[in-house]
């Protein structure tokens, strides 16, 4: 068959991307390698206890059919959704929910609709694409992006628009605040109380809403897993919150957490809501029994081990770090958080994030280079993220095979700066 144009434009395409490195592929990992990589950061989705209770759970539902039928607006609601709704939106102590079938569907379709004509979106510059997706479909006026986590750069944004915005001073046009609760790349959190203050002092009547998306904290932060919001106890300071259930959670889908209002809106003009199947039984079991797990406390002592997990690891790079300090070639090499983070994800920053991620799928474990346009140019990494199912012994052993990569590139280089005419750095210690 003769290759068409649109086919070779594509194909064009995807040359380009090869040649610049930033071509996507999927890919599988080797079942018995070691997980440092997925967003499973409890390991439920590999928990043989809630394997058989989702499977008893399915045998024992009694609205019980495969697919949902249809858009929840038409055939596919069920007393089950919304009964998990309100269950879930009890937990989470917010006034309702509304379920969608993944957190892209609920982002995308709460910035396309929700923000009326005329309205102000400001967002993190590093908030999620599905937030991005909604914002490029909405009716607001303008989207504005403020610099990561900088309250100061939000309030100085806040403080132009309100200059040039009268109808905005006065609290007549709204203004959203978008950001999540914890950033995927860097494993960093938001500083939502002091946003909630800013937002709260420059715009007293109320018109500033903040919108946050809990997909990395949902389960893992905050009394039982309920997140962020409700560990600092602002849940009525926030218009609307994300959780979903893709994650920690295992399985699947999203909630919407917000006002019986906002909820009707949605329901009215959420298109990604609105024009799609709903989500299948199966799909609302695993999210029930996920969920009914965490409700009942079952994820803290899973919290509890990876947040154990996470002070070893940090505690045993820094050893590495001081080890490797002495060779001035390693420090590009290995650059690890300043603190511990908050968060079961390490960026390990390097300028071989390519090769050191080899090195450690070579060895069996699953960890991700992230390289830009992901993140810029400087920031590229390694991202190790830690779970529930991991141990000490695992960790120790992705450590020490971070530690011979490092050896063996120290010494490789010290090679060539030699061979070049120029001194490298000493080996003979490493
Ligand atoms: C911050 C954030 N929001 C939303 C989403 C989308 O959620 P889902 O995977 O359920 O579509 C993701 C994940 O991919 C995410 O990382």
């Amino acid at each position: 068959m003769r290759t068409s144009s649109l086919e070779k434009a594509l194909q064009g395409s995807l040359a380009r991307r090869q040649e610049r490195s930033s071509l996507r592929k999927l890919t599988i990992a080797p079942r018995q390698s070691v997980d440092f990589s997925s967003n499973d950061f409890l390991s439920l989705s590999t928990s043989s206890e809630l394997k058989s209770e989702y499977l008893r759970n399915l045998a024992q539902c009694e609205e019980f059919r495969l697919g949902s039928g249809g858009s929840r607006l038409l055939d596919g609601n069920s007393i089950y959704a919304e009964e998990l709704e309100r269950d879930l939106a009890a937990f989470h102590h917010a006034p309702s929910g509304l379920l969608f079938n993944s957190g892209f569907d609920a982002n995308s379709g709460f910035f396309s609709c929700v923000p009326l004509p005329g309205d102000v979106v400001f967002h993190d510059e590093f908030i999620h694409a599905s937030v991005h997706e909604g914002m490029r479909l909405s009716r607001a006026g303008c989207c504005i992006s403020f610099k990561h986590n900088s309250v100061e750069d939000l309030q100085h944004q806040l403080l132009i628009l309100l200059k040039k915005d009268a109808l905005i001073e006065k609290g007549e046009r709204n203004v959203f605040i978008a950001i999540e609760s914890l950033y995927s790349m860097d494993g960093d959190l938001a500083p939502i109380r002091d946003i909630v203050e800013v937002v709260g002092r420059l715009l007293p009547h109320g018109n500033g809403h903040i919108v946050v998306d809990e997909a990395h904290s949902t389960g893992v932060y905050g009394p039982q897993g309920r997140g962020i919001v409700c560990s600092l106890g602002l849940e009525d300071k926030i218009f609307a919150r994300l959780h979903t259930f893709g994650k920690a959670l295992a399985s699947q889908g999203a909630i919407i957490l917000c006002s019986e209002v906002t909820r009707q809106f949605l329901i009215n003009y959420a298109r990604p809501m609105i024009y799609t199947t709903f989500i299948s039984f199966p799909a609302l079991v695993a999210i029930k029994t996920t969920t009914s797990f965490m409700m009942r406390g079952g994820t803290v002592a899973l919290s509890n081990h990876l947040w154990a997990l996470v002070e070893h690891l940090y505690d045993q790079l820094k050893i590495l770090d001081t080890t490797m300090a002495a060779h001035a070639y390693s420090r590009g090499l290995l650059r690890i958080p300043r603190e511990c983070p908050q968060s079961p994800i390490f960026s390990v920053l390097t300028n071989e994030p390519r090769a050191l991620a080899n090195a450690c799928q070579n060895a069996g474990f699953v960890v991700r280079a992230i390289v830009p346009p992901t993140v810029p140019h400087g920031g590229e990494r390694v991202r190790i993220c830690l779970h529930a199912g991991n141990t000490k012994e695992e960790s120790d052993m992705l450590l020490a095979t971070i530690g011979l990569w490092l050896s063996q590139m120290a010494t490789s280089h010290s090679g060539n700066a030699e061979d070049s005419g120029h001194r490298g750095v000493g080996t003979s210690k490493l």
